[in-house]
């Protein structure tokens, strides 16, 4: 035991040394921060202030908040060694606590072993060869978020939030739950409602310092409630197994019964089942993701694990994917002529097709809708921060410093997105920081809204996809006008939302 006690002591004392060389506001400005009128008001403030304010004046500096010590990194040299060196990849202590209330234990709250054998079950799910079949649904739902956003093509400024928020719930249920959703036509309250509250419960958590510490949040009424919605929201994942068991079910009944009773549509049937069966060979060594979820419980995953999956695929999906249309339709209606460029795109890929469906081919076309999606990205990325233990001492590129072998570190794209001197005028919106001349001259890390390395968003490509597929048909459909009186209040949370909807005005084209 002694000898114990002076190894912690030792690693201690070597943590402090390295840590206390980091720059940062001292205590008493820090604590003048806590108490200042902004924070008791609104505790988001101190998000603000730490994204806004420190990581501005410090590119690698810390933040003590009381017993919790954060090493905040936005220089764009030093961010390689924690997003790619493979022993920094773990999530901190803090941020996995914080998570389970959410999402329970899936990909996103994970380490070590855990997260190797989910990671290797769920990546294969997100293969190019599945997203191409995730493309269909981009598309039937796009247009009937098109015929959605036609009811208000009068030049009335509305809040386009809740349309947003159905489409993208729409998206990543049926593609990756392989059930039909319809929440845009249907609205079905309970389990949206329920997957928004225990978002908002999370955030809630993440935005009250005294919830950090987690012997005061455990006994608080604040953890009773976002467990509630833990729960519920497991229950309700546990409905979407079970109609996705269904349909199977009764699929693979109408292919046995066609197979074995001839009619005179046998012919039709007959190629129906070998089409099922010799489906293209890529198919075959990829299971969705529900599907490859639900094999894995056959044999070695709880199924609590596959609903916690389920949770934490739909919130990282949906909410993400909805911020971001909305902020792009908030640019694109103040730069008209941002959306001229596109639609002379669109013109050639959507005019020489014939139609407005999407295809993989006519979104691969769409080199100015993505500049559009990542200038977006880059002005608005709704993950604002993430965060890593680091494994090891690691040094910096930049300075001398070392980050000590245990520190959090936070990492902020909203701070490095920002950064004048990788791009000039960050304020303002411009695609063409994204054209490919004008990506290659840049530092690879200068863009990170997906993160990077080992533990980058899983679901990057079919972002993309998804936000072309429909940005394109809106584009082609509708001028978007910006709604003069309106500016978006951020709430700062786990996703960076806004407190007043989104408003805009659109005119049929
Ligand atoms: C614009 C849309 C999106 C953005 C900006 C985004 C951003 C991010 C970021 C920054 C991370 C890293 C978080 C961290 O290290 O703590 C992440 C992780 C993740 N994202 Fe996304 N995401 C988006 C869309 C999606 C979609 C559509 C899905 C799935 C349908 C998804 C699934 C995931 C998963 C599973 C992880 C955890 C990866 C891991 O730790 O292994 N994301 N995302």
């Amino acid at each position: 035991l002694p000898q114990a006690l002076l190894a912690f002591v030792r690693d201690w004392l070597h943590f402090r040394k390295l840590a206390n060389r980091f720059p940062g506001p001292s205590l008493g400005p820090t604590i003048a921060r806590l108490f200042d009128s902004g924070f008791v008001r609104d505790p988001m403030n101190l998000l603000k202030w730490v994204m806004d304010d420190v990581m501005y004046r410090y590119p690698a500096g810390q933040v003590m908040l009381g017993p919790l010590r954060f090493i905040v990194l936005s220089e764009v040299n030093d961010l390689k060694s924690f997003l790619t060196n493979s022993k920094n990849q773990s999530k901190p202590k803090l941020m996995v606590d914080f998570g389970f209330y959410c999402l329970g234990r899936g990909l996103i709250t994970i380490n070590g072993s855990e997260w190797d054998y989910h990671h290797k079950i769920l990546e294969p799910t997100f293969h190019r060869s599945l997203l191409k079949e995730y493309v269909k649904v981009f598309d039937q739902n796009s247009d009937v978020f098109i015929e959605k956003l036609s009811e208000h093509a009068n030049d009335c400024a509305f809040d386009v939030k809740l349309l947003t928020e159905t489409l993208e719930f729409d998206i990543v249920v049926e593609t990756l739950f392989g059930v039909p959703s319809n929440q845009q036509t249907n609205p079905e309250k309970e389990l949206f409602e329920y997957i928004l509250k225990g978002q908002t419960e999370l955030s809630h958590r993440v935005r009250c310092l005294w919830f950090f510490i987690e012997g005061i949040y455990k006994i608080s009424s604040a953890r009773r409630t976002a467990l509630k919605y833990l729960n519920i929201g497991r229950s309700l994942q546990d409905t979407f197994v079970q109609q996705r068991k269904e349909l199977l079910r009764a699929r693979a009944e109408s292919l046995w019964q066609k197979g074995n009773f001839k009619d005179e549509n046998s012919q039709e049937a007959t190629n129906d089942a070998t089409r099922e069966a010799d489906a293209d060979p890529n198919k075959k060594q990829f299971s969705t993701f529900i599907d490859a979820l639900l094999q894995e419980n056959e044999r070695s995953i709880s199924y609590q694990s596959v609903l916690d999956e389920m949770l934490t695929f739909l919130m990282a999906g949906f909410d993400t994917t909805s911020i971001t249309l909305q902020f792009a339709l908030y640019f694109l209606a103040k730069n008209p002529l941002v959306q001229e460029k596109a639609l002379g795109e669109l013109q050639n890929i959507f005019g020489s097709a014939g139609s407005t469906e999407v295809t993989p081919d006519t979104l691969q076309r769409m080199q100015y809708v993505e500049m559009i999606v990542k200038e977006t990205l880059r002005m608005h990325p709704p993950v604002f921060f993430y965060s890593r233990k680091a494994g090891v001492d690691t040094p910096l590129v930049s300075s001398d410093l070392v980050v000590p072998a245990g520190a959090t570190v936070i990492i902020s794209p909203r701070t490095v997105h920002m950064d004048p001197k990788l791009y000039p005028d960050p304020h303002v919106f411009d695609p063409e920081r994204f054209s490919p001349e004008n990506s290659a001259k840049r530092h690879p890390f200068a863009f990170i809204p997906f993160a990077m390395g080992m533990r980058a968003c899983l679901g990057r490509k079919f972002a993309m996809l998804s936000l072309k597929a429909v940005i394109s048909k809106i584009i082609w459909n509708f001028r978007i006008l910006p709604d003069e009186t309106y500016e978006p209040e951020l709430l700062w949370g786990l996703s960076m939302v806004t407190s007043n909807g989104m408003r805009i005005k659109l005119l049929k084209r």
